[in-house]
């Protein structure tokens, strides 16, 4: 629907703007590093279906056209319209969380400059005034009856939006196949991530179960099995995984992205624990297109790219825009040992 799309788009621009006219204000803000990035386009050569192919230059980027055929991309999508419901609007309960959340952003911010300087005052102003929003709304949201909780159980979940038309699914690995199995690891590692509204880790989908409830035979099966076959198979045929000593597989991140909607350039947080970070696509057009360092890579469905090293470290990754909407899986990988020291 064309209506979607310009919304979303026109949406992404104002906050764009607005992100740009108060950074300019910012007098020590790398405003090039993050409002623009050169990029080339990058279309490696077909070297066969799941083969991996180095970037020349941006170290650390992997890609993998076809990593899954398309009868695999059919499966999973059919196993998570079968097991992720859309989010049901709550209103201004969740404007109250996403105004909560962009207070915690303001005020680590803030804390990063030095004291007393004018950017540490223009930041605690910003904070303070997000703090008045979050403080309205939360008055208002009072006077409303509570929504009901969203739907997280480890065979269904409800998507969780994080940010207007960018909608998460945590869901953990499978234990034979690479996944963690201590369930003490899992608390301490995958507990409360805000993208996924802070859900604790026995609520969230669990692959393992998923495949118990599936019928013998069916696309929601095989769809299970192709995500066991990428946890076991991604170490042997990517080689910046292969490269981590033990890998683990951490857990699957699902993500659903609306047609217009971007992800701005970011690198991923230190946590959960990921050497590398892989990610398949199961968009529903032609292709998608991402940026990691200066390449562009265009994704079809069941494409896949990773980065590790520089590219996870140093570079900064982003999604851009796409005219249909993008359903994406995740898989972080990180070595066992890591993941039992820590
Ligand atoms: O879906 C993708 O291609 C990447 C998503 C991403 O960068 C993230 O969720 O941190
Ligand atoms: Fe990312």
């Amino acid at each position: 629907m064309p209506a979607v799309y310009v919304r979303n788009r026109l949406r992404a621009a104002t906050v764009w703007g607005l992100e740009a006219l108060v950074r300019r204000s910012e007098p020590a803000y790398e405003r090039q590093a993050v409002l623009h990035v050169a990029a080339r386009p990058w279309d490696p050569a077909p070297c066969g279906a799941a083969n991996a192919v180095a970037h020349p230059d941006v170290g650390g980027l992997w890609f993998m056209r076809q990593a899954v055929p398309p009868a695999a991309v059919a499966a999973i999508r059919a196993l998570v319209e079968a097991a992720v419901s859309a989010p049901r609007n709550r209103g201004v309960h969740a404007q109250v969380e996403a105004a909560g959340r962009e207070v915690a952003a303001l005020l680590e911010a803030a804390s990063k400059q030095p004291a007393g300087s004018e950017a540490f005052i223009e930041a605690h102003e910003q904070a303070a005034v997000a703090m008045r929003r979050r403080d309205a709304l939360r008055a208002a949201a009072a006077q409303l009856p509570a929504p009901p909780p969203p739907k997280r159980t480890p065979r269904e979940w409800e998507w969780y939006e994080f940010e207007p038309g960018r909608w998460m699914a945590p869901m953990l690995a499978h234990p034979a196949d690479g996944g963690i199995a201590s369930l003490a690891a899992r608390r301490r590692h995958l507990s409360n991530f805000e993208v996924f509204g802070d859900a604790p880790v026995d609520e969230w989908l669990c692959l393992a179960s998923l495949q118990e409830g599936t019928a013998a035979g069916s696309a929601e099966r095989r769809g299970c099995e192709w995500l066991r076959w990428l946890q076991r198979e991604l170490p042997r045929r990517l080689p910046c995984v292969g490269a981590v000593d033990e890998p683990l597989a951490v857990f699957h991140q699902l993500q659903y992205l609306q047609r217009g909607c971007a992800i701005s350039a970011h690198v991923d947080a230190p946590t959960p624990p990921a050497d590398v970070v892989a990610t398949l696509s199961l968009g529903t057009g032609l292709h998608d297109t991402v940026r990691v360092g200066s390449a562009r890579v265009r994704l079809r469905p069941g494409d896949l790219y990773a980065i590790a090293g520089p590219a996870r470290w140093e570079e900064t990754h982003e999604v851009h825009p796409s005219t249909s909407d993008r359903l994406s899986l995740t898989v972080r990988f990180a070595s066992q040992s890591e993941l039992q020291n820590c």
